[in-house]
């Protein structure tokens, strides 16, 4: 699908046409083939131009045809076509030029883009690396150290900055299909000898190979086991030292590893993933495209702690109003400080002004009668929160969304104290609030479908990826998490130490492993809601075993440690012993391996030796297990909305698509198999007995994901 005319005469105007992104699929390569040969054919016509319909250029291959038998003409030869045509042909960017898009521009003889024009090659957040000859050509055009910060990055650029770079020949503010057709007027005729890109030497770097290798040195840091960046700097190194040809060859090598990579399927099911959730539904029926959000013109926040401060930042970054509410002025003071502090800063890396006249600050609950939307960001304390929610609900007007940032509270429960539960709603932001991506959005059976839509479409405005997700105890990210944890704490009772644990997970790409992030977010925050839960401390009833609680079995290592004042990083103890509290860098601690050995010895464990296989099957497969369960109960819509919150909040690593999509990886029968396998090794430990859904796709022959919905409904339907 590509559409040819012939306008002012002399120019041959291509315009790519495949709506929402214009993506190259074998119908629109083939579009651009025949219009090509046309163009070129045509000897009325002096100079081209390749353009996008809806101001959008070419959003790079069609990625779902990724992974299917691949039809219609391959990008390499109709890239080099028009490379070697005899006419000028000019990119006209508007919108996005990605991917296999850019590197069509890349193809052609000049480059023209809109002011707001994005370019990019961001093959390698799909598992892949720019394999049409992007990989090739940019080096050539811009040189080696910025292609291999854009190519090993992905990261999109404005046009202004591809014209600093050299990406593109100019930059229009007006009409880009007009400005293009102007310019190839003015170069008709004119030698292309100069314009072919892949006729460039690259330009000299003094030594590349020492540039490569510490490129490569921090790509591997930063990837946590991800391989298509590694690729990446290979096949730019192989732009640098080779010649064009081999340089392409090379460039096909690493592409066909990446292609068939399991990493690659993950990566571009994360993608559609992520777009997914935003076109949520839930039980009621109310979903995305039927509900209409509500205008909002002034939204608050109440309580100034780390979560409020980092709400605040986001909102107001969002060019949101934001009144923000704390009890006392000399907290609210000290919250105004550090909010403007944090917007400084956020500024000066963005280079734009702060919005620190977004916010306004108040100890007085009344200031909040005209407010459109209220997030609630007290101390997690159900009967605190139940006052808020009480006085909220009498002093804003009629209509004003009342929203929790509750970690894991019973949104139920707080909507029960309003005048108006329809208009309530969970919005759990996760720490630092003002950089973590991810937001859930939690309905309750009362919730109205304008609420959540709300909810839904600030997390958006504010940078978010929001899933709706049910109400249950931690909701779906933190109710997984548990499981997670309570695994890791019994391995270390059987013979783990903290390093072996924390070393399996990160070497399975997690940036932290889990002790490593108890010591981070502070072990004193799950020692107090053990507390109020009575699962810990003295309300603890008496007789009660230490190792077992409400009839299943408890870890109390973690309650141990917090009373000995060890909560992590903040008081420079915790799993790890760092130089001084607030210290950063987690040391192995010779007391907490005694520790361990003392208390293993005080309740008859024998510790026997755990590899990284049975860390991460135990750790992983027990919170996978409980996502099954978390579908059973239709708390998470699908598959999808488990992985992209896991992605986006819990540092799953995305190149393994998210612990749902993991376990098809692996196999359903195998996450089975092993869960059997550990029930029965630990029959104290509910949570390990594989739940039914888990059986049900087994039994059902383990169908890929995109299948499970089908059998969670039936599940449902017979419910
Ligand atoms: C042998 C292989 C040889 C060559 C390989 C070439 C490599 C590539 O080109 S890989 C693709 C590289 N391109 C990208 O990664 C771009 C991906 N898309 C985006 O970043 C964004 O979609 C956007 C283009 C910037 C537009 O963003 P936005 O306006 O926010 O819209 P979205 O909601 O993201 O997308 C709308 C709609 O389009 C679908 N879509 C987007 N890009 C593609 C694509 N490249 N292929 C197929 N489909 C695409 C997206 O899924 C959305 O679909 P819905 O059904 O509406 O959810």
């Amino acid at each position: 699908m590509a559409q040819y005319s012939r306008i002012s005469g002399s120019v041959g105007l291509i315009t790519l046409s495949n709506p929402p992104v214009n993506a190259l699929s074998a119908a629109v390569r083939q579009g651009i083939v025949d219009t090509v040969e046309k163009a070129l054919g045509d000897p009325q016509v002096k100079s081209v131009v390749i353009c996008g319909q809806d101001g959008i250029f070419c959003g790079g291959a069609d990625i779902k045809e990724f992974g299917k038998n691949m039809s219609g003409p391959p990008l390499i030869p109709m890239i080099h076509t028009i490379e070697c045509a005899t006419k000028p042909m000019v990119a006209a960017i508007e919108g996005s030029a990605l991917g296999g898009g850019l590197e069509l521009a890349l193809g052609c003889h000049y480059r023209i883009a809109h002011s707001k024009a994005r370019l990019g090659l961001p093959e390698v957040t799909l598992g892949l690396l720019p394999a049409a000859g992007g990989s090739q050509r940019l080096p050539r055009l811009i040189g080696v150290p910025a292609a291999l910060d854009l190519i090993t990055t992905g990261r999109h650029v404005t046009a202004a900055e591809a014209l600093q770079l050299g990406i593109v020949d100019q930059v229009t503010d007006h009409a880009t299909v007009d400005a293009a057709v102007k310019f190839a007027l003015s170069v008709a005729g004119k030698p292309l000898d100069t314009r072919r890109i892949s006729t460039y030497p690259c330009p000299h770097v003094s030594d590349v190979d020492a540039l490569c290798e510490n490129v490569m040195q921090k790509v591997r840091k930063s990837a946590h086991g991800a391989i298509a960046p590694i690729a990446c700097v290979q096949a730019v190194r192989a732009a640098a030292t080779l010649p064009y040809t081999q340089g392409m060859e090379r460039e096909k090598e690493l592409m066909a590893t990446l292609y068939t990579s399991g990493q690659a399927r993950a990566l571009q099911y994360s993608f559609f993933a992520q777009r997914a959730v935003s076109k949520w539904r839930i039980p009621s029926g109310a979903r995305w495209d039927t509900s209409t959000p509500r205008p909002l013109h002034k939204v608050a926040v109440i309580g100034l702690g780390t979560m409020g401060r980092g709400i605040t930042v986001a909102l107001a970054q969002a060019g949101l109003p934001v009144i923000t509410v704390e009890t006392h002025e000399k907290q609210l003071m000290e919250a105004k400080r550090a909010v403007s502090d944090m917007l400084n800063r956020g500024a000066k890396r963005r280079g734009v002004a702060p919005p620190l006249d977004k916010i306004s600050y108040s100890c007085n609950l009344q200031d909040l009668a005209d407010v459109d939307l209220v997030i609630e960001a007290v101390f997690e304390d159900m009967t605190l929160k139940k006052k808020v929610f009480r006085q909220l609900s009498a002093v804003c007007k009629p209509g004003t969304l009342l929203c929790t940032n509750t970690s894991g509270l019973d949104v139920d429960q707080l909507a029960s104290q309003s005048r108006n539960p329809e208009l309530v709603v969970g919005m759990h932001f996760f720490a630092p609030a003002h950089v973590m991506k991810l937001l859930e959005v939690v309905y309750g059976p009362q919730s109205s479908p304008q609420a959540v839509a709300t909810a839904m479409q600030l997390g958006k405005k504010m940078g978010k990826v929001s899933v709706a997700v049910g109400n249950c105890r931690g909701f779906v990210g933190n109710r997984m998490l548990k499981l997670y944890t309570e695994q890791a704490s019994f391995l270390l009772e059987e013979g783990a130490t903290p390093d072996l644990v924390d070393q399996a997970i990160e070497e399975f790409g997690f940036p932290m492993g889990v002790f490593k992030v108890s010591d981070l977010s502070g072990l004193d925050v799950g020692w107090r809601i053990r507390k109020e839960e009575k699962l810990a401390g003295l309300s603890v009833a008496s007789g009660q075993s230490t190792r077992i609680r409400e009839g299943r079995r408890y870890s109390p290592l973690a309650d141990l440690l917090c009373e000995q004042g060890r909560f992590g990083q903040k008081t420079g103890r915790g799993w790890y012993q760092y130089d001084k509290p607030g210290g950063r860098v987690a040391r192995s601690d010779p007391w907490l391996h005694h520790f361990l050995e003392e208390y293993r010895a005080q309740h008859g464990l024998v510790a026997r030796h755990i590899d990284h296989q049975e860390v991460l099957e135990r750790c992983l497969y027990a919170m996978i297990n409980e996502g099954f369960r978390i579908l059973e109960d239709g708390i998470a819509a699908g598959p999808e909305d488990i992985d992209v919150i896991y992605v986006f909040g819990y540092g799953w690593p995305r190149h393994r698509g998210g612990p749902m999509f993991y376990s098809g990886m692996v196999g359903l029968e195998k996450v089975l198999e092993r869960l059997e396998h550990y029930y029965q090794a630990h029959p104290d430990v509910p949570h390990l007995q594989p739940c039914r859904l888990l059986r049900r796709l087994v039994a059902r022959g383990s169908p890929p994901v995109h299948k499970w919905r089908e059998v969670i409904k039936n599940l449902h339907s017979q419910l």
